[in-house]
C-alpha cells in the first residue's frame, strides 16, 4: 500500500522531528554513541550504561504492559496488539541478554545503583502507566524510545563506523533491520491514532515527544558519570 510520506502528505511524526531536530540529533548522535561509533568508547561507560540500562528495562516491562492493554481497549486495529506483545517477548531476551553481557564484563547487576537521571526517567515511564493516559499517548511515548536507540546503535554498524567487536552485538540488538522494522510498525499506529485524536490530545503526545527526548539526553549522559 503506497504510504503517506510517498504520496507527499505530512506525517504527524515526522513534522515534530523535524520540528525538534536539534533535540532529536541530541538524543540519536550523543557523545557516547560517537565514541562507540569512532572506537574510542571508554569501556567502564559502557558498562555503566549496561547497569543503568538493565534498571531501566526493568521499568519498561510494566509499561509496555500498560500500553498492551491499552491498546486491547481502545485501538481499532487488533493487529496493534501482536506489534506490542512482539515488543514484550523481545523484552524478555533482552533481560536475558542484558544477564550474560553484564557478566562478560564483570557487571554485578544486583548492586548497580540507579542514579537521578534513570529514576526521573522510570518515574515518567509510570506516570505514562496511568489509565488517565491515552493509548495515543503512550504509544507515541513508546515508539520514540524505541526509535530513539534504534537510530542511535543503527548509526554504529553505517559503514565507515569503527565500533569495536565486542561492543557489535549491543548495537546488533537494537540497530538491527527487524528492530528497525519494529519501530515503523510502532510509528505507523503512532500516526494512525495521532490523525483521529483531539488537538489537546496530539498536544499532549507532542510534550511526551520532547519529555522523552530529554531523558534519552540525560540517560546517555550518566555514561560520562563516577567509576563504576
Ligand atoms: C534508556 C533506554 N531507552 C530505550 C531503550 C530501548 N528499549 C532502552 N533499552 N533504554
Amino acid at each position: 500500500m503506497e504510504r503517506k510520506e510517498d504520496r507527499g502528505v505530512a506525517v504527524i511524526t515526522d513534522t515534530w522531528l523535524r520540528k525538534h531536530r536539534l533535540i532529536y540529533t541530541g538524543a540519536t548522535r550523543h557523545p557516547f554513541i560517537l565514541a562507540i561509533r569512532g572506537g574510542s568508547v571508554n569501556i567502564s561507560s559502557f558498562k555503566r550504561w549496561l547497569g543503568q540500562d538493565f534498571i531501566f528495562v526493568r521499568a519498561f516491562v510494566p509499561f509496555l504492559a500498560s500500553v498492551l492493554l491499552k491498546a486491547w481497549k481502545e485501538s481499532d486495529d487488533s493487529s496493534d496488539v501482536d506489534v506490542i506483545l512482539g515488543g514484550l517477548a523481545a523484552l524478555n531476551d533482552e533481560i536475558a541478554w542484558f544477564k550474560k553481557e553484564a557478566s562478560k564484563w564483570g557487571v554485578a547487576l544486583d548492586s548497580v545503583v540507579p542514579q537521578k537521571s534513570n529514576l526521573d526517567y522510570c518515574r515518567f515511564l509510570e506516570s505514562l502507566m496511568s489509565s488517565d493516559v491515552s493509548y495515543t499517548e503512550a504509544v507515541t511515548a513508546f515508539w520514540v524510545i524505541e526509535a530513539v536507540y534504534q537510530e542511535s546503535f543503527a548509526h554504529c554498524l553505517e559503514d565507515g563506523s569503527k565500533t569495536p567487536e565486542e561492543l557489535k552485538e549491543t548495537c546488533q540488538r537494537w540497530g538491527n533491520d527487524g528492530f528497525g522494522q519494529y519501530c515503523c510498525a510502532l510509528k505507523s499506529i503512532a500516526n494512525r491514532q495521532l490523525e483521529k485524536a483531539s488537538d489537546d490530545m496530539v498536544a499532549k503526545a507532542e510534550a511526551n515527544l520532547l519529555s522523552v527526548l530529554e531523558y534519552e539526553v540525560d540517560f546517555w549522559n550518566m555514561s560520562h558519570g563516577g567509576a563504576v
